[in-house]
């Protein structure tokens, strides 16, 4: 996690909200930023490393490095996956980026079990990073953007099933074009920010729509049923969206993680800080059946599902 953090206080002041509406989206009351001279693909190196410092393996055997996000890496016409896999000391993997947005670490996720398994590769490694807070102008009052946050994580894949800790086991991901200019990035004193395009009715409801109709397919996929989900991890767009998709499958809260109070919405990071927190309480153990819904712009949906093994 980046060490700078900004407060809603700081959001309302920049944006003219009330806090009783920001606290709608922004329940943390403060939410993680990258600090002055810190970089979104610096988090992900560290991520990486601290991973690797953990689950050491041969660097040369790592045959992939995936830069996952939204393609604001900071730097245009640049490498992250590249640079990270240089500081790291990996040079024979081959190393480029997933622009999915918010869906891309998932996307990536999956890209890079296939190889595994395909046995292209030992190993490969997906780095989830994004600079969110930094594409929001809070003065044009896109509340729905106003809890960007920054952050980023780190997962490494193989297929000896005997070091793995999950099991990716199917994914489905769908994109709806009629989205695609709901939000676009326009250049502003130098800087990529988030533009709203004609607002459309219909976007929650297309999100409900996609998030089940994926889960749906994919546990059809896999020869599982709802019943037999342990947990769903969600997206941290929206609390409202996450609980409705909830209530549409008929899952109580309890089979979910909430991080809303925590911190704001880390991109492609969300899922996997639950995954974490499942962990850390200990509310996960062998042979659970997770399922991981994300959102990105696009507006593209996706569902994955995970066996803890
Ligand atoms: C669910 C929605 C799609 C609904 O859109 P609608 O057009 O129907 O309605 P709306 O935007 O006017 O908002 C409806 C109500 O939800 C509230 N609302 C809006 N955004 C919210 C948020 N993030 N968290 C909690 N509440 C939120 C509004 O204040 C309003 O409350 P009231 O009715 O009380 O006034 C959207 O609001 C939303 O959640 N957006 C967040 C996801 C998103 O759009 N990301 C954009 C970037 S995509 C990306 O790449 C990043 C990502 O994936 O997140």
């Amino acid at each position: 996690m980046p060490s700078g953090k900004r407060s809603v206080d700081e959001v309302a002041r920049e944006s003219g909200y009330g806090l009783d509406k920001l606290g709608q989206v922004l329940p943390s009351g403060k939410f993680s930023v990258l600090a002055e001279g810190e970089t979104a693909w610096g988090l992900g190196r560290d991520a990486a490393a601290r991973l690797l410092a953990r689950s050491p393996v041969p660097l040369e055997e790592i045959g992939l490095v995936l830069y996952a996000g939204s393609s604001e890496w900071g730097t245009p016409f640049w490498s992250p996956a590249a640079k990270i896999a240089g500081e790291l000391g990996i040079t024979q993997a081959h190393c480029y980026e997933v622009s999915n947005f918010c869906n891309a670490g998932m996307v990536a996720v999956k890209l890079a079990d296939d190889q595994v398994r395909a046995g292209t590769h030992p190993y490969a490694l997906v780095i989830i990073a994004d600079r969110l807070s930094e594409l929001v102008e809070y003065g044009t009052g896109y509340l729905e953007l106003f809890n960007f946050a920054d952050g980023a994580a780190a997962v490494l894949l193989t297929a000896d099933a005997a070091a793995t800790r999950y099991e990716v086991l199917g994914g489905a991901h769908h994109t709806d074009p009629q989205w695609v200019d709901s939000y676009y990035g326009e250049i502003k004193d130098g800087r990529i920010k988030v533009e709203r395009g004609g607002k459309q009715d219909g976007l929650g409801d297309a999100f409900l729509d996609n998030f089940t109709t994926l889960t749906h397919r994919v546990l059809a996929g896999i020869g599982a049923g709802v019943a037999e989900v342990a947990h769903f991890l969600v997206t941290h767009g929206n609390q409202d969206t996450h609980r409705s998709y909830l209530a549409a499958l008929g899952v109580d809260a309890s089979r979910s993680v909430f991080q809303y109070e925590r911190d704001g919405h880390l991109g492609g990071v969300d899922p996997l800080q639950a995954l974490e927190e499942l962990e850390r309480e200990d509310r996960i153990g062998p042979g659970d059946l997770v399922i991981v819904a994300t959102a990105g712009s696009g507006f593209t949906w996706g569902v994955t599902a995970l066996r803890r093994t």
